[in-house]
């Protein structure tokens, strides 16, 4: 009997894990920049999906427990976080691969986007996204640990995702891991992160309230040029950032309350996500 008549056997596809993309379904097109874990490259899957490959640069991520972590990150699907489709484990480097987004990082959209093309009404939008999708990590109890607008895409139509949500547990390069090092997101951390490194999902929501700040300012750098032990000093010292140039009241009120000294004075995201809806429907 032809193969077809006769039913599969149980085992079928569990050696494939659905995860696991297959090389040879994927053509790899131009560089879209460097990231946390080497270049990242455009890639087009099974001939018609676009999307973007990580490709792991040797000694850069914990490469094992990042494949564990895959399985539960393609499950994490929601229409503000850019969705991981798999991964290409089989050989070296791996490859991660994920939906692709047209307009690069949200912090470079701002910068290159002209101020009329960026009204209160639309950067008040491009929050609200990043608050929806953050509530949904939220509540799968899932902390980003590095949210900021260089770690959010926008897509046509001014769509915005967040992206890269917990890979900070996987890279190896402790100037990035350290609150000390070079590269450890000091301008975006509240003080127990600073303290004790104590990250949450209210650690998240002091990021979120920054992230706001950048969007306000249309990708000014958060506290300009201070060096990282200036900005510890003013955040332990309960100093805030200025309210950007003609942003509301209402709106900045919500960045200060993400900036609650302490963890538990944050609202979550599922608050924020309700405030910024009545701020939208309201007052723009
Ligand atoms: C540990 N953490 C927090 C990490 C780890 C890795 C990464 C990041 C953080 C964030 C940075 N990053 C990274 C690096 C490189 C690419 C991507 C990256 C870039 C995309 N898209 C684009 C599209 C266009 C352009 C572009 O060149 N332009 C110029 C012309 O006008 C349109 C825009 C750039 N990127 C994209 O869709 N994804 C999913 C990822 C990403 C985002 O993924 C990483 O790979």
């Amino acid at each position: 009997t032809t193969p077809c008549d006769r039913p599969a056997p149980p085992t079928a596809g569990l050696s494939h894990d659905k995860w696991e993309i297959d090389h040879s379904e994927l053509v790899l097109m131009e560089e879209l920049g460097m990231g946390q874990f080497g270049v990242v490259r455009r890639g087009m899957w099974r001939g018609r999906i676009d999307t973007a490959v990580k490709m792991m640069k040797e000694g850069t991520m914990s490469e094992d427990d990042f494949i564990d972590e895959a399985k539960v990150m393609t499950k994490l699907q929601h229409q503000n976080l850019v969705q991981l489709y798999g991964v290409c484990s089989k050989h070296r480097p791996i490859y991660i691969v994920t939906e692709y987004m047209r307009h690069g990082s949200l912090f470079n959209y701002l910068r290159r986007t002209s101020p009329d093309q960026l009204g209160h009404a639309v950067l008040l939008d491009m929050c609200i996204q990043v608050c929806r999708g953050m509530a949904y990590l939220e509540r799968h109890n899932y902390i980003h640990r590095d949210l900021a607008a260089r770690n959010c895409l926008v897509g046509d139509e001014n769509v915005v995702k967040v992206a890269d949500f917990g890979l900070a547990r996987y890279v190896l390069d402790d100037q990035y891991t350290s609150s000390g090092g070079s590269k450890f997101p000091i301008k975006w951390a509240p003080p127990e992160v600073l303290n004790f490194t104590r990250f949450s999902s209210k650690s998240d929501v002091w990021a979120f309230g920054v992230l706001m700040w950048e969007v306000f300012t249309c990708g000014k750098v958060p506290y300009g040029r201070m060096t990282n032990s200036e900005v510890v000093d003013k955040v332990l010292q309960r100093e805030v950032l200025e309210k950007p140039k003609g942003c509301l009241n209402e709106i900045y009120n919500v960045m200060r309350a993400c900036w609650g000294h302490k963890p538990e004075d944050r609202p979550s995201f599922r608050v924020l996500k309700d405030q910024l809806a009545v701020i939208s429907q309201s007052v723009l």
